[in-house]
């Protein structure tokens, strides 16, 4: 599903690269933990996989897609294999919850019909029934990541990429936004999650893979973390 041969991303000339010569396979229906320090290089890896960074070298292949051969005019087809979540939401503040979901659709080009019946089920499933017509502002912390995950969720994505996505909540919402991850896992999306939640890490027994400095320095399937 997502394959990285010696990639490098060099931001600068002269700098250290923020990933170097990574290589990398992740598999379709994986959950896959990355976790690192600051500045190690999690979040570049995730932009070079979404596109919104081109690596210096090295190869990424991700849902059958050759970046090296990928035209810009087909960047919108790989971002509908991939679907983003971040720490601070990143919701329409003017637009209610079935409105922030629909309009994934909308830009999609879909038809008010096909959106009538699609948005209410995605909200269903993030288990935010009932609050369809609630504006951000009106939402907990945890329900606005749901938001963001079903908005994430709705076009159907390959690929579930959620940066750092309990670094704004509390223990409990960001256990209900973890075990949310796992059950859209459990559909068949492959989920990419980076923390930096201890707790999170060692309680899920997941594949951990840890950057260090731009390099893989361990990835193990069930693994842990230390700070
Ligand atoms: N747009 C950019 N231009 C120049 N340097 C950058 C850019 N983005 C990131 N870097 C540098 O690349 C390195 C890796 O940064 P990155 O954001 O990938 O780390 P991270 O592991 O995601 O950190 P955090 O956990 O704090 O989000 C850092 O040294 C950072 O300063």
């Amino acid at each position: 599903m997502i394959l990285l041969d010696r990639v490098t991303k060099s931001y600068t000339k002269t700098g250290k690269p923020a990933i170097n010569r990574v290589s990398v396979h992740v598999k379709a229906g994986e959950f896959v933990i990355l976790v690192g320090t600051s500045g190690a290089g999690k979040s570049t890896l995730l932009k070079l996989l979404t596109r919104e960074e081109k690596p210096s070298s090295g190869k990424i292949v991700v849902g059958g897609i050759d970046y090296d051969t990928l035209k810009d005019k087909h960047i919108p087809l790989l971002r509908r294999k991939i679907g983003v979540v971040f720490q601070d939401f990143k919701l329409l503040p003017n637009r209610t919850v079935f409105e922030n979901v629909a309009f994934a659709l909308e830009i999609a080009g879909m038809t008010n019909r096909e959106i009538k019946s699609t948005v209410p089920k995605v909200i269903e499933l993030v288990g935010l029934k009932g609050k369809e017509k609630n504006f951000p502002h009106q939402l907990s912390g945890g329900e606005r990541q749901r938001v963001a995950i079903a908005r994430a969720v709705v076009r159907q994505p390959k690929i579930l990429i959620a940066d750092e996505p309990t670094g704004n909540l509390d223990p409990k919402h960001s256990w209900d936004i973890v075990r949310l991850l796992e059950k859209i896992n459990k559909y068949g999306t492959t989920v990419l999650l980076t923390t930096h939640n201890v707790d999170i890490v060692n309680k899920l027994k997941r594949r951990v893979i840890t950057i260090d400095h731009g390099k893989i320095t361990s990835d193990q399937a069930r693994g842990t973390y230390k700070q």
